[in-house]
């Protein structure tokens, strides 16, 4: 698919029948998905397209909107700027926030103290890597390595993975170049689950493009669809090249949504 190519024939017909369910829950992942990939985490922007068409989602009858992300929910709402109404699952399904009210992750002692020395290690490693920095979240440290040299970064990962693989009660995850590392087992496959049960969603549509969105991949389930943004092994059935083409995928969503919710009697005042 080219970069300004509409979906495929068969995503389009997915859509389609998507677009007719009872109840859609429309998920999607943030960074590479909604937003482009940037060097700097805080710098990442929802494509403005992605934006308008989740909105517009988000105001159509039975239709529940989400996304669905790594990043601690402070620093997704500051990101994103999310519409209140669209639900947000953060820290990899440790974080959520629904209709505006956030139930924020709880660390018990131990935790506390295993993310006290998780901080202690990566603040170390980083401070030996030119290039790469530390992002804290309430649960965890993410090594960022994007603008080291390959050496330095796969030394510094080598490194702090080994130092962490003594503390029982750490939880480690690769990423696009980073190393996720949390105090609390989460992932986005639980997140899916949970949502797909707030939202009562007869069916889900989710897009990623991450090693950790393919836990969300593998739970959808049949009557989903799932879409992966670019390159890279998946359980997504269907695939687009970029977050370009994403756009173009959730505003034909919400344009089949819209005017097949039209259509439907009940809607109809
Ligand atoms: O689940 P996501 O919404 O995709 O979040 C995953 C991680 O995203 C962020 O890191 C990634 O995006 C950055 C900005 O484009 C990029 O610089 C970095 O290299 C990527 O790995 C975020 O910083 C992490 O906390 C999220 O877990």
């Amino acid at each position: 698919m080219s970069h300004s190519a509409s979906p495929d024939a068969s995503l389009e017909a997915a859509l389609r029948r998507l677009a007719g369910v009872g109840r859609l829950l429309v998920a999607l992942d943030f960074d590479g998905v909604v937003a482009p990939i940037v060097t700097r985490a805080e710098d990442a922007r929802p494509t403005p397209e992605t934006a308008d068409a989740v909105a517009r989602l988000a105001g159509l009858p039975d239709t529940l909107t989400a996304f669905v992300s790594g990043r601690s929910l402070a620093s997704l709402v500051k990101v994103a700027s999310p519409d209140p109404r669209t639900l947000l699952v953060g820290s990899h399904g440790a974080e959520v926030r629904l209709g505006g009210e956030e139930h924020p992750v709880v660390l018990d002692p131990e935790q506390e103290a295993a993310l006290a020395t998780l901080h202690r290690v990566l603040a170390e490693v980083s401070s030996q890597a030119e290039g790469t920095w530390v992002e804290e979240k309430p649960a965890g440290r993410v090594l960022h390595t994007r603008e080291a040299a390959p050496e330095t970064a796969a030394a510094a990962v080598a490194e702090a993975r080994r130092q962490l693989a003594a503390h029982a009660g750490v939880f480690i995850k690769e990423g696009k170049q980073v190393l996720e590392c949390s105090v609390v087992h989460a992932t986005k496959g639980e997140g899916i689950a949970f949502l797909r049960q707030v939202a009562e969603a007869d069916a889900v549509f989710f897009a990623g493009d991450d090693v950790t969105d393919e836990d969300a991949f593998r739970a959808l389930e049949a009557g989903d669809v799932g879409v992966k943004v670019g390159e890279g092994e998946t359980a997504a059935e269907f695939r687009v090249t970029d977050p370009a083409a994403m756009a173009q995928t959730v505003e034909l969503l919400a344009r089949l949504r819209a005017d097949l919710t039209a259509r439907r009697p009940q809607d109809q005042a």
